[in-house]
């Protein structure tokens, strides 16, 4: 089985379009894949039920159970460890490696979606995604936007990433203009230039989504 842990610089920075693109590619390759999206804050109610935004997402390239998709569905959209509380829900990180322990028995590839980004609170400040990445022993991926602003932020969860001595697989930037413009070309040799990790994929921003030129630096599904 193989399978990555999706994080990224930010909420809001594209991991689950990311991942949706990513798990396009793997069905294209006839992989049998999923995406799991273990904590999911501002969940959505939808034909009388809880629904978790980012599953949905997920749902426009593969097919995915209620069961399957999420573990903690919680209602407000904020950071996890208050959103758990605001339900009173206690979020244990030991049913979540069951779950995914359950999944990689199914599948030959998983995408694990954290939430926000890497130093986002999922207990209190001793348990962060950072630490569910290592708890599921999973190289991660990081997500970055393409426009201004993210040098810094792509560094800052690089070094973060690799003070839990995590195994970075790679990033990839999300949103780029069509062409690229110099700022952003530029952003992805700086990055590069400052962490030594490859970025490894370019989305482009999709006005409909899939309708756009993904460019897959490396064969990362290998
Ligand atoms: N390349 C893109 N082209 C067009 N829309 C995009 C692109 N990337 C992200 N979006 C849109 O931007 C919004 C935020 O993206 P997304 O939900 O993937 O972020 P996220 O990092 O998963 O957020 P969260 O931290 O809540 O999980 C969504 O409406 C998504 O459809
Ligand atoms: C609600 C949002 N879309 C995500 N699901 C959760 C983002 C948590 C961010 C916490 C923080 O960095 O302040
Ligand atoms: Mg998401």
């Amino acid at each position: 089985m193989k399978g990555f842990f999706i994080t990224g610089t930010d909420t809001d920075v594209g991991k689950t379009f990311v991942t949706a693109c990513m798990l396009r590619t793997l069905t294209d390759k006839r992989i049998r894949a999923t995406a799991y999206k273990p904590v999911q804050s501002g969940a959505q109610w939808r034909d009388g039920k809880w629904v978790a935004p980012d599953v949905d997402m997920y749902r426009k390239v593969i097919n995915v159970a209620d069961e399957d998709g999420c573990t903690y569905l919680l209602k407000t959209p904020c950071s996890p460890h208050l959103a758990a509380k605001i339900d009173g829900v206690t979020i244990e990180p030991d049913r979540i490696l069951l779950h995914m322990r359950r999944l990689q028995q199914t599948h030959d590839f998983v995408l694990v979606e954290g939430a926000g980004g890497i130093a986002v609170p999922l207990v209190d400040e001793s348990f962060l995604v950072a630490h569910l990445a290592q708890l599921l022993s999973l190289p991660i991926i990081i997500v970055a936007r393409a426009s201004v602003g993210t040098i810094n932020h792509t560094v800052l969860t690089v070094q973060y990433a690799k003070s839990f001595g995590l195994q970075i697989a790679g990033i990839i930037m999300n949103g780029f203009s069509t062409p690229k413009n110099e700022i952003e070309q530029e952003n992805i040799r700086m990055i590069e230039a400052m962490t030594n990790i490859p970025v490894i994929g370019e989305i482009p921003h999709m006005t409909n989504f899939l309708r756009g030129e993904i460019v897959w630096r490396k064969e990362w599904w290998q």
